[in-house]
């Protein structure tokens, strides 16, 4: 393999402009499940779609078409293509990333503006909406490159990209345009791949770096209560009424047990307990109660046996209440009965669920239950969106480049892990492409991803860019 002295140095020494780089993408507030942010949705794919040209990618940016939003049709973010370079004789990877984040306001607990990357000198973390999921790990692509652009250095892969902008969304539009460019054979953007890198999620603890081997699905829904013609006075109509926050609660409040229990019937019944040969990968991990409590920021592990702790993540389904729309949320004391609230939750989902198996039993426990209530409201149940869950085959070259890569950069041997979250687009590149798919994070188990005051350390921003370029030199030779 050749000397990546050079290739590490450059990185080390760049690091400045790399954070400030991803300053730029942070502050571009592209929030897809948000049809008010749309635009910046948009100004972020062509921020990047600009980067990888600087960088002599040639790219494309995909039109997805439109669709329907909180009652708007609104024009979807284009998905970016790309490609560099064609030699015959070397590997092709396909890298993807997504350019969309969460919703993120001040408000809801930020110690400083979400959209203005804030370098705190004394820990080295670098916190802002997006620098760990996932702007950081897209923008340590975009390092590689720079490195070896500047430095003259051959990539040792042919390079194809796939960036999108939906994925915090359901990635609308994406599925079918993979499908298409498969279709096209040799005119297809995906032609020759022989392996995919996904770098969005996360080590384990905030220690040791981590290969994935596996995802859960999900599947996404709202149930919506109607009745009264506009919001009410509850003097005047509590008690006299039935109230459409009252079904809801009683109705969300059905759904899982405190001990994480899913209580739809047949939903965990799908799902094989682990053999003591199972329980024993567990067991090997490096993890703790400790862990997850920290990364939580609070002591309410719902059990305080680690294996389980970790299954529960990791093997088997979970069942989580978002939120709920419509609800009086403000503050002070209005005494009001909303007249329409919407519900919102999701399950995550392991083999060998599929939203096609499960939602059907979520919908017919749904019905029977708010039947129960013997209310004269209205209930309307629907799926937002969902996918299925992945896992792949730890043993592929793949994961042994990746695995030596690890090994170079942070001499380690890597953990190997099952990821809580979803990116159904995974599924949809091993079957469509029928490679080997892996998932490389860059971040740790402690980023907050999601939530307030997101991070990414600058340790795992740099070290993260070296790993993801010697991952590429890796795979050149095994
Ligand atoms: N980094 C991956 C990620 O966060 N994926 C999301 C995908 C999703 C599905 N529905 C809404 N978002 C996740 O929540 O796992
Ligand atoms: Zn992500
Ligand atoms: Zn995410």
């Amino acid at each position: 393999m050749a000397n990546l002295d050079k290739f590490t140095e450059y990185i080390d020494t760049h690091a400045e402009s790399f954070i400030k780089r991803l300053g730029e993408a942070v502050a571009i507030k592209s929030i897809s499940s948000d049809a008010r942010r749309r635009q910046d949705v948009i100004a972020m794919g062509h921020w990047l779609d600009n980067e990888l040209k600087k960088l002599d990618v040639e790219t494309e940016l995909m039109n997805l078409g439109t669709h329907e939003m909180q009652a708007q049709t609104l024009q979807l973010p284009p998905a970016i293509l790309g490609k560099l370079g064609n030699d015959p004789k070397k590997k092709t990877v396909l890298i993807y990333g997504h350019y969309d984040v969460q919703p993120a306001l001040l408000s809801d607990g930020w110690n400083s503006d979400p959209f203005t990357l804030t370098v705190d000198e004394a820990t080295g973390r670098l916190y802002g909406r997006g620098s760990t999921d996932d702007k950081g790990p897209i923008l340590g692509w975009l390092n590689v490159l720079e490195a070896h652009k500047s430095l003259k250095l051959d990539l040792p892969v042919n390079l194809r990209f796939c960036f999108e902008g939906m994925e915090e969304n359901g990635s609308e539009g994406l599925d079918e345009l993979i499908q298409s460019e498969v279709a096209k054979g040799k005119d297809g953007w995906f032609h020759g791949v022989d392996c995919v890198c996904i770098s969005d999620n996360y080590w384990l603890n905030t220690r040791q770096p981590a290969l994935t081997y596996g995802l859960r699905g999900i599947t996404y829904f709202s149930i919506n209560i109607t009745g009264p013609g506009q919001d009410l006075h509850s003097g005047a109509f509590g008690r006299t009424v039935h109230e459409p926050m009252t079904d809801l609660v009683k109705i969300m409040s059905k759904l899982v047990d405190h001990d994480g229990r899913i209580l739809i019937p047949g939903v965990d019944e799908m799902v094989a307990p682990p053999d003591e040969e199972e329980r024993k990968l567990y067991t090997a991990i490096d993890y703790s109660i400790a862990d997850i409590e920290h990364a939580a920021g609070g002591q309410v592990a719902i059990s305080s046996v680690k294996e389980d702790v970790l299954m529960g993540r990791m093997r088997y389904p979970s069942l989580s209440i978002h939120g709920i729309e419509g609800a009086f949320s403000e503050v002070g004391a209005k005494t009001v009965i909303p007249a329409k609230v919407g519900g919102k939750f999701s399950i995550r989902l392991v083999p060998p669920q599929t939203p096609d198996n499960v939602n059907p039993l979520v919908i017919a426990y749904l019905e029977s239950e708010f039947a129960k209530l013997n209310t004269k409201n209205k209930m309307n149940v629907t799926y937002i969106h969902g996918g299925k869950p992945w896992v792949t085959d730890p043993k592929h070259w793949n994961f042994e480049a990746a695995a030596k890569a690890i090994q170079r950069v942070f001499k380690v041997t890597p953990d190997y892990t099952r990821e809580g979250g979803s990116i159904p687009v995974t599924i949809t590149f091993a079957d469509s492409l029928g490679v080997n798919v892996l998932m490389l994070p860059m971040g740790r188990g402690d980023d907050g991803a999601h939530s307030t005051n997101e991070k990414l350390d600058r340790s795992n921003f740099i070290e993260g860019s070296k790993l993801l370029g010697i991952y590429l030199h890796e795979v050149a030779v095994i």
